[in-house]
């Protein structure tokens, strides 16, 4: 097991301990642990089937787990009560994968979507310049009326970041954000999540396989592997490790 020097972070966002969740006799997460410090850059890496996805439907409460605990901005969500989940969830910006915007709906409606469902964290501001500033940051201020299939795979993953920050959120959860787009696209998707890290001071959990998105996002790296935090550290510390099961991550 490597470690970073976890003592030369700030406080956690995220905190996840001892989480265990099986199906049947499947064991997905087996004593997984997990902190997301503020401010930081966090990749997770698992093989598919792995637990990834498992594990974040336990942290923002869509699943139960069998044990543990999830802390989140300082709440316990496993004992909050549906509306409180629901507040807690508008600090969470999430960049599906894939995009996942609705394709019957114009790029503001996308937008708005968000807005509408935390109507009490935004309290009644201007969605017209909320839906504006935000396009403003993935630099497509252009695109409002237009339907998704008219924008390209680079231009959808904008217009899904730029609906994933629409509420402010503390945290941004990206699951997959280069899957599917080309090398010089992916690259402009990682600037810009950093330049959104920067402008919006957020935390982000990033899942992802892609090594040169670990490379250039990641402050910090989290493998899973066998339902456990098998190794974390830097993507300088991972990368140059020995143990076989590590290195099979960077190939
Ligand atoms: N609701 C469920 N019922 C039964 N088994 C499930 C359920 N959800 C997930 N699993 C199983 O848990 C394991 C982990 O799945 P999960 O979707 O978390 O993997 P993942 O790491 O996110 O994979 P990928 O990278 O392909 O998205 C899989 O074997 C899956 O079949």
């Amino acid at each position: 097991m490597e470690n970073s020097a976890a003592h030369t972070h700030g406080k956690a966002v995220i905190s996840i301990r001892n989480l265990c969740k099986s199906f049947g006799d499947q064991v997905v997460l087996d004593n997984f642990n997990m902190e997301i410090y503020d401010g930081e850059n966090l990749v997770l890496m698992g093989k598919s089937g792995s637990g990834k996805s498992v594990m974040i439907k336990c942290m923002v409460g869509l699943m139960e787990p069998d044990s543990g605990e999830v802390e989140i901005l300082g709440k316990n969500m496993l004992e909050l009560h549906h509306q409180e989940k629901d507040e807690l969830r508008a600090e969470i910006g999430f960049l599906f994968q894939g995009s996942a915007l609705y394709d019957s709906m114009t790029v503001q409606e996308n937008l708005e979507f968000p807005l509408r469902r935390h109507k009490k964290k935004f309290k009644g501001g201007n969605t017209n310049e909320m839906v504006e500033e935000a396009l403003e940051s993935v630099g497509l201020a252009h695109t409002k009326s237009l339907m998704p299939a008219e924008l390209s795979g680079g231009m959808q993953r904008r217009i899904a970041l730029a609906r994933a920050l629409i509420l402010k959120p503390k945290i941004i959860l990206y699951d997959e954000p280069t899957t599917g787009l080309d090398p010089i696209t992916a690259k402009e998707i990682i600037l810009l999540m950093m330049d959104i890290q920067k402008k919006y001071k957020t935390s982000s959990l990033i899942i992802t396989h892609d090594v040169d998105c670990a490379r250039v996002i990641s402050n910090r790296m989290i493998l899973l592997l066998e339902g456990t935090n098998y190794a974390q550290g830097t993507f300088q510390e991972l990368s140059t490790s020995k143990d076989p099961k590590i290195k099979a991550f960077f190939k």
